[in-house]
């Protein structure tokens, strides 16, 4: 159908994305109650650009999903269900249209603009709302108010003139348009890398709150528990059993984020009334749930109907955002699908890119690099590439430029992959969006400064970790391990998984997610091919400079990592306890702009 039925008129056609892409294995089951959500969004609301597999499968942008959400309202009007849009928090970090911001200004807070024009019924704040006081205050103040009472920080507080108060708000009391009445909860996990004048509260101490038993006393229609923690692993079950010791029966749905995967539990307690859903990160993976969940309560004691008590099917789907999803769920074609109100939004994303000069070249990069579809240390490893980049961008202009070092960061600082060709400011945010500073430590014997690199790593190392220094990582918001573990898995099964690469070949499958989670059926919507994973050290370095053992060095280090590097650094030697007292600032340029100078002198 390429009429535009929903506005009366024939918009222009949009570019396909360069590649042909896979479509939908098959529709969506539509329920009583149907949820479209997002998380871990980090800015990537232009889409993912490049052309080589598995990028084309995001190509979709904040516009395009603007209009596949009027679309799909509409249907669920046709459908006469209920229709959710939730979103699970971290809005900022991740791309140049939420990190490409001039001097002076908010992170995310012209991105978050784009994210306003979408009908949420509910969001949750992320870590990444609070690593930065500014960017909590502008949550507050400028992101929050627009929701009315749906942006929701059950446990997160921010101070303002002495007083601490809600970022959002604790919860949310609602009826959906088929007269479902909703409770929700919008939670962070026990977070510990916040800034100053923000609060996390432990899930467990605010399951104890009094506001907390007030909101869940009366029983609504079902609970919608959105939160930036996973579905997995996590303290989920702690609200959970909250909400059950005084609702056995009541539907609790759970919309999960942070650790960047696919996830499912049908239900956390097998109680066979409840299901959560994780739906990836970066705008890579749009979520799909549906459960059958009964008619309001309202109606059912107005008819004189039993309380439910049976099992509710559920169920959930991965989409990747690309208009050909978009338009095969919707049953629109290229010349219907858009609205004028999504077509507004991708004309402004593109605006602000503009204004960012975000397509601003500091070289071409003569081949992909990647975080983990390649080895470490590689040639074609980001990680390989930012050890190399560090020495030449931070001793630019800098007086201790001949002194030896050694410089460290976290490769959870990297976030993404380098493709082969022009290499632009958005690129260099998209791989590196931290603002970080690069401190130093000065005369520190090379004998003990090159020993902190590896006690960094066992401390570190998935296997080796104990679970003390795992826990205290895991607070400060490290999670880069448990997406690794998720790809490395996938692609695992997938060569263990005999014919599998033969079914591959024939059925001429792309590049993208394969997911296995606990819930029944594929959750994919659109089957791919893995990718190659290989693992990588937590922490990497520039190399070595050849120099005695006693020799006196420069142990330059990214400021995110500063207590522990202090820590290992005391633990490694015992000439002299070192403390911040002993760290300066190494130079002006930050995490954000090392693979830009490199460029420049490298790839030009
Ligand atoms: O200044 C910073 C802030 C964060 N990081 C990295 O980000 C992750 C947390 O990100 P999620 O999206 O919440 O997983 C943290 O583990 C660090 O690896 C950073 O490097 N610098």
């Amino acid at each position: 159908d390429d009429h535009d039925h929903a506005h009366g008129h024939v918009h222009a056609k949009r570019e396909f994305p360069s590649a042909p892409l896979t479509r939908p294995s098959r529709p969506l089951q539509w329920d009583s109650v149907n949820i479209i959500h997002t998380t871990d969004s980090h800015g990537w609301l232009l889409g993912h650009q490049k052309p080589s597999f598995p990028e084309p499968n995001y190509s979709g942008d904040f516009g395009d999903f603007s209009s596949f959400v009027t679309h799909m309202k509409e249907l669920a009007l046709q459908k006469d269900v209920d229709l959710l849009l939730v979103d699970s928090g971290d809005l900022h970090d991740g791309t140049g249209l939420s990190d490409g911001y001039p001097t002076g200004g908010v992170d995310a807070h012209a991105s978050n603009e784009f994210f306003k024009q979408l009908p949420y019924d509910l969001l949750a704040i992320g870590n990444h709302e609070l690593y930065i006081y500014n960017n909590t205050l502008d949550m507050y103040r400028n992101f929050a108010p627009r929701f009315n009472g749906r942006y929701l920080s059950s446990n997160v507080n921010i101070t303002i003139d002495g007083v601490s108060r809600p970022v959002g708000d604790r919860f949310a009391k609602f009826k959906t348009r088929k007269g479902r009445q909703v409770t929700a909860l919008g939670v962070l996990f026990d977070f510990t890398g916040n800034d100053f004048n923000t609060t996390v509260q432990p899930v467990e101490d605010m399951v104890k709150e009094h506001w907390f038993t007030e909101a869940i006393k009366d029983e609504p229609d079902f609970f919608l528990l959105a939160g930036h923690m996973p579905v997995s692993r996590d303290n989920w079950p702690l609200i959970f059993n909250a909400v059950r010791a005084v609702h056995p029966l009541t539907p609790i749905l759970i919309l999960g984020g942070h650790t960047h995967i696919r996830d499912c539990r049908e239900s956390l307690q097998l109680d066979g009334r409840s299901m959560s859903l994780e739906s990836g990160r970066y705008m890579e993976t749009v979520g799909w749930m549906s459960a059958e969940l009964p008619a309001p309560k309202i109606h059912r004691r107005h008819n004189g109907e039993d309380h439910d008590t049976k099992n509710i099917t559920f169920t959930r789907r991965y989409l990747d955002p690309n208009r050909v999803t978009y338009e095969y769920h919707t049953g629109r074609g290229n010349f219907s699908f858009d609205t004028a109100w999504g077509q507004s939004i991708t004309r402004g994303l593109e605006k602000l890119a503009k204004t960012f000069d975000l397509s601003f070249q500091y070289g071409v990069a003569p081949h992909d690099f990647t975080l983990s579809q390649s080895p470490f240390p590689s040639n074609n490893s980001v990680l390989s590439l930012m050890a190399e980049a560090m020495p030449v961008a931070l001793t630019v202009n800098n007086s201790r430029a001949s002194i030896p070092n050694i410089m460290i960061t976290n490769s959870g600082s990297l976030r993404f992959d380098i493709y082969s060709g022009p290499f632009t400011k958005n690129d260099q945010l998209t791989a590196s969006p931290f603002a970080d500073s690069f401190l130093y430590i000065a005369n520190v014997p090379f004998s003990a400064a090159s020993q902190v690199l590896p006690a960094l790593n066992n401390a570190g190392a998935n296997e080796r970790r104990d679970i003390a220094v795992e826990t205290e990582l895991y607070a400060r918001g490290y999670v880069g391990a448990r997406y690794r573990e998720w790809v490395q898995e996938m692609y695992q099964r997938d060569l263990e998984t005999e014919g599998a690469s033969a079914r591959r070949a024939a059925a001429n499958l792309t590049l993208g997610y394969v997911t296995t989670d606990s819930c029944p059926g594929v959750g994919d919507d659109t089957p791919h091919t893995p990718l190659a994973f290989f693992d990588s050290p937590d922490f990497i370095a520039s190399a070595s400079p050849e120099v005695t053992d006693d020799a006196p060095i420069d142990l330059v280090f990214v400021d995110f990592i500063e207590s522990q590097l202090i820590q290992i650094l005391n633990q490694v030697q015992s000439e002299k306890v070192f403390t911040t007292e002993d760290v300066g600032t190494y130079t002006p340029v930050l995490a954000t702009e090392i693979l830009g100078i490199f460029a420049q002198q490298a790839w030009n």
